[in-house]
């Protein structure tokens, strides 16, 4: 009897990409190099995450948007750690829409499923990834977002008022789009509220559908979040 390949049928049926996301300054981090290629638990952050899609039932073909001004250092990094996961690396912009921009621009498939993710987001877990290429699959758009664990306030003209928490959930990434739908979306000018893909596409009037995410597919903004991101690969934590 045959084995059913456990990759998931939408990959038999569509094309799969990431766009990673990789060029930003990391300029809350102020660490000496831009924060994708601080070393997490030996290895830069940057290939934690490529080996996340790499290692997913989805297989997609990685897009990597880097500043040229750091493409060869990372040809450097990719050579000493022996790096040999297949990706494409294209010039960043100087705006996260602009570098995803930039990315969409060397895809030409109309029918294919595209995730964008930030380089940054080193803990994303294969299995989350193959979930928005699913959804995406089905309704147009998967975007992986987290429920609020605190309650929450909102604050207006110096007053703060408590807001149904069940109701507010925290944006990650991947978001994973049908790619005509991403494309077109990326064609509109841009705005400063354009903090991530869902926004941009749900400016062009498309209804975003959320894939539940994890604590841990945190974002290393600050230096404290290499910690925590490390005690998540070693599973260090202790009850006492
Ligand atoms: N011009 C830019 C700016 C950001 N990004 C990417 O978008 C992701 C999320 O952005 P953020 O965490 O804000 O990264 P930085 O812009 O590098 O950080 P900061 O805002 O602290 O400068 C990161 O993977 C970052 O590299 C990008 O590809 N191109
Ligand atoms: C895309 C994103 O990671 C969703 O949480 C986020 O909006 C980008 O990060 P930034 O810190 O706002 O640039």
């Amino acid at each position: 009897m045959p084995t059913i390949d456990p990759k998931s049928q939408i990959s038999n049926l569509k094309s799969t990409y990431a766009i990673i996301v990789a060029g930003g300054s990391g300029s809350r981090m102020q660490s000496a190099l831009p924060k994708q290629f601080i070393a997490l638990c030996g290895e830069p952050v940057l290939m934690h995450t490529i080996k996340a899609f790499y290692n997913s039932q989805s297989s997609p073909q990685i897009i990597l948007a880097l500043n040229a001004g750091y493409h060869e250092l990372w040809a450097e990094l990719c050579s000493k750690h022996n790096f040999t996961i297949p990706h494409t690396v294209i010039a960043g912009g100087k705006t996260r829409f602009h570098s995803v921009k930039n990315a969409l621009g060397t895809i030409d498939d109309a029918d294919a499923l595209i995730a964008v993710h930030d380089a940054v987001r080193p803990l994303v877990s294969p299995d989350t990834i193959d979930e928005t290429y699913e959804c995406a699959a089905k309704n147009g758009t998967a975007v992986v977002a987290l429920k609020s664990r605190d309650s929450v306030r909102q604050v207006a003209n110096g007053v703060s008022a408590a807001l149904n928490r069940d109701s507010i959930y925290l944006v990650q990434t991947p978001q994973t789009f049908q790619s005509a739908l991403l494309k077109k979306a990326y064609q509109q000018p841009y705005t400063d509220n354009f903090t991530d893909d869902a926004s941009v596409v749900e400016q062009s009037g498309v209804v975003i559908t959320l894939v539940e995410g994890s604590y841990s597919n945190i974002k290393i903004t600050f230096p404290d979040d290499i910690i925590v991101a490390g005690a998540f690969i070693n599973k260090k934590a202790t009850i006492c």
